[in-house]
């Protein structure tokens, strides 16, 4: 053990806040604080939910000023907690995945010489002079990009191929497309872009007084690398820059990315050191996308999943075999090379089931707490079925767009007979089935769409070999708060050793960056995260068992219903494509297996 004082610190800056936590050498958590977009600045920023919106093109959007001033709060907020800077050894971090930030002409001059007696913001962006060429981040959440996505599932013949090369099909809110889009719609503002970043690299680049390299991680969320190479895909790179020479001027802007996710890119900018009093050698190691972060909260084995509940849902697994697919994400592990990041995400996680919470709480003096959506999704039966009889109640609740399936917002409720293989569509007229149903819908999706990726488990007791599932599933994100979401999980997507939340500080992602900095500052030649991680971890203290996994007979049940809600999204998919948009207007068409897709 390192037996120092030195802390280490990870952020977090995701769609709703920006969060820090601090830990020390033993992985033991020190510090942390947080910056709520909404709470803090939604008035000043009209923000909702972290974001702007311009539903007529589906644009959802945050504007970059406010995570400057973000910065500078929550360190505030950490220093008022008694945090002593001076013992910072490094730091590193985590951008929520594919936001763009577009720097102007000034920003390296301007990011390198700040004046420690202002804020960031009124030194970055002021009327007279701005770090940005644009004042806001596409949001993850973004879809006004259909028409870049089918070009760029075009470019290399079909999408298999492009997910093949970049680890995923084109996906509206990836960069790649984002930026195409952005160079046509504001082609004076894409003229004064001198770099641009991810929101990580955004991150790590005010902290280091500099413009940060892209993480190799973060890089595979952007239709934009290739994979294999381990280097940017030239082709991709002129079809969104419109052209070879634009294709060499934007691979200028994006900049170097270094293989190795440890890298020190140097030390934090003299700004924090004499604003907050930071070691004047603290390391800013290169920061990486959210979920990416997020794996490194624990040693986590290739037989186990981690389960996000944020504002989004994303599903998330390391493991060594590279198994590109439309229907998913593979990404390059954050810090170990030879080890992928298998992820699904769906936008229609949190702020769904906060729906249908709102509307169960209509009578509720606090109409933010889920005690009787819980209650009342642990009395209602799996799949609605009062008995094996019946038909179970499957539903698709997607308030936004959705990304899995891609398709227009609404509900759908089905009554699925597993027998027959029959599906009759219900009216949405049993709210208190929906807290239920919700939740097994979400879960459903996952199973669904990860059964490739598992193999039969030993029984725990018996030995005995049970169906394809997690060993372990370990639920992270806001929701993970949630004992009745825990149990429900389990049911669905078993595991045979259970359900287990981290019991060290709120934020998983946001640990798993200050872990990195840790590895990356301590390590020995050679020393690989897991090993460095893997020898300091304490299982006993860090993690704790919130719920059971697999039950024999109601496992097989969600089994035949995973069947059934395969068939139901078809359904709704085929559906959709011959039909109007209600969200948009617009036409809706199939554009990969099984899903469809709101062309303008
Ligand atoms: N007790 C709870 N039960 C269910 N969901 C919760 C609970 N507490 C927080 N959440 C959900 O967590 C979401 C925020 O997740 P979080 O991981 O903190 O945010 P972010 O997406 O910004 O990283 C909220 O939108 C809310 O839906
Ligand atoms: O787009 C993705 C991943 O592909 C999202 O997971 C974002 O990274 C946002 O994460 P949260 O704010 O929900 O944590």
């Amino acid at each position: 053990m390192a037996g120092n004082d030195d802390l280490y610190m990870g952020f977090d800056l995701s769609t709703q806040q920006l969060k820090c936590i601090i830990v020390n050498s033993d992985l033991k958590h020190q510090h942390e604080a947080k910056v709520d977009f909404d709470a803090d600045f939604g008035s000043k920023y009209g923000i909702h939910k972290g974001v702007l919106t311009n539903p007529s093109e589906g644009e959802v959007f945050a504007p970059t000023a406010m995570w400057l001033e973000a910065v500078d709060l929550v360190l505030q907020r950490l220093k008022e907690e008694g945090v002593d800077f001076s013992k910072i050894r490094g730091l590193s971090g985590a951008g929520m995945q594919h936001g763009t930030v577009f720097w102007s002409k000034e920003a390296e001059s301007l990011l390198s010489n700040l004046d420690s007696s202002k804020t960031l913001l009124e030194q970055l962006e002021t009327k007279q002079k701005s770090a940005f060429a644009h004042p806001h981040s596409p949001n993850w959440q973004d879809a006004s990009t259909q028409k870049q996505c089918d070009e760029f599932d075009a470019q290399l013949g079909d999408p298999e191929t492009l997910a093949e090369i970049t680890g995923s099909k084109a996906h509206h809110r990836f960069s790649g497309p984002q930026i195409k889009r952005f160079r046509t719609k504001y082609p004076d503002h894409y003229e004064n872009v001198s770099r641009i970043s991810l929101v990580s690299s955004f991150l790590a680049s005010v902290f280091l007084g500099e413009i940060a390299p892209i993480d190799i991680s973060d890089v595979t969320g952007m239709n934009l690398w290739h994979i294999g190479k381990g280097d940017w895909h030239d082709e991709m790179l002129a079809l969104t820059a419109g052209s070879k020479d634009g294709a060499a001027d934007l691979k200028k802007k994006l900049g170097v990315v270094h293989e190795d996710g440890g890298k020190t890119f140097g030390n934090i900018s003299e700004y924090f050191v004499n604003r907050f009093g930071f070691r004047k050698d603290a390391s800013v190691i290169a920061f990486t996308g959210d979920n990416p972060s997020t794996i490194l909260a624990l040693p986590l084995r290739p037989s186990d999943a981690m389960v996000s509940l944020g504002t989004s849902t994303t599903f998330l697994m390391s493991t060594p075999a590279y198994k590109p697919d439309p229907a998913y994400h593979f990404m390059n592990h954050p810090t170990t090379a030879g080890l992928y990041m298998f992820m699904l995400c769906y936008k229609n996680g949190g702020l769904a089931r906060e729906q249908i919470r709102d509307s169960l709480n209509t009578s509720a003096t606090n109409p933010t707490n889920w005690d009787t959506f819980n209650e009342t999704a642990l009395a209602t039966p799996p799949l609605s079925q009062k008995s094996d009889a019946d038909d179970m109640r499957l539903g698709l609740y997607f308030p936004r767009p959705e990304i899995v399936p891609n398709i227009h917002s609404g509900q759908w409720r089905y009554a699925y007979n597993p027998k027959s293989g029959d599906l009759k569509e219900l009216a949405a007229d049993s709210v208190p089935d929906d807290a239920r149903n919700i939740v097994e819908s979400q879960m459903l999706s996952l199973r669904l769409r990860s059964q490739n990726l598992l193999k039969p488990e030993p029984d725990q007791e018996t030995g005995a070999m049970l169906p394809p599932q997690p060993k372990r599933v370990y639920l992270v994100g806001g929701g993970s708060a949630n004992q009745a979401i825990a149990q429900l999980c389990g049911e669905v997507l078993g595991s045979t050793e259970g359900v287990y939340k981290l019991d060290i500080g709120g934020n998983a992602c946001a640990l798993g960056s200050a872990y990195k900095a840790v590895w990356a500052c301590e390590r020995k030649e050679g020393e690989t995260f897991e090993q460095l991680i893997g020898s300091r971890w304490d299982e006993e203290k860090f993690v704790k068992r919130i719920a059971g996994g697999y039950k024999k007979g109601l496992f097989e049940k969600y089994g035949d219903a995973v069947t059934g809600f395969h068939k139901m999204e078809k359904l709704v998919v085929e559906e959709a494509g011959n039909a109007k948009s209600p969200a948009t207007g617009g036409t809706v068409f199939a554009n990969e297996k099984g899903a469809g897709a709101i062309a303008k």
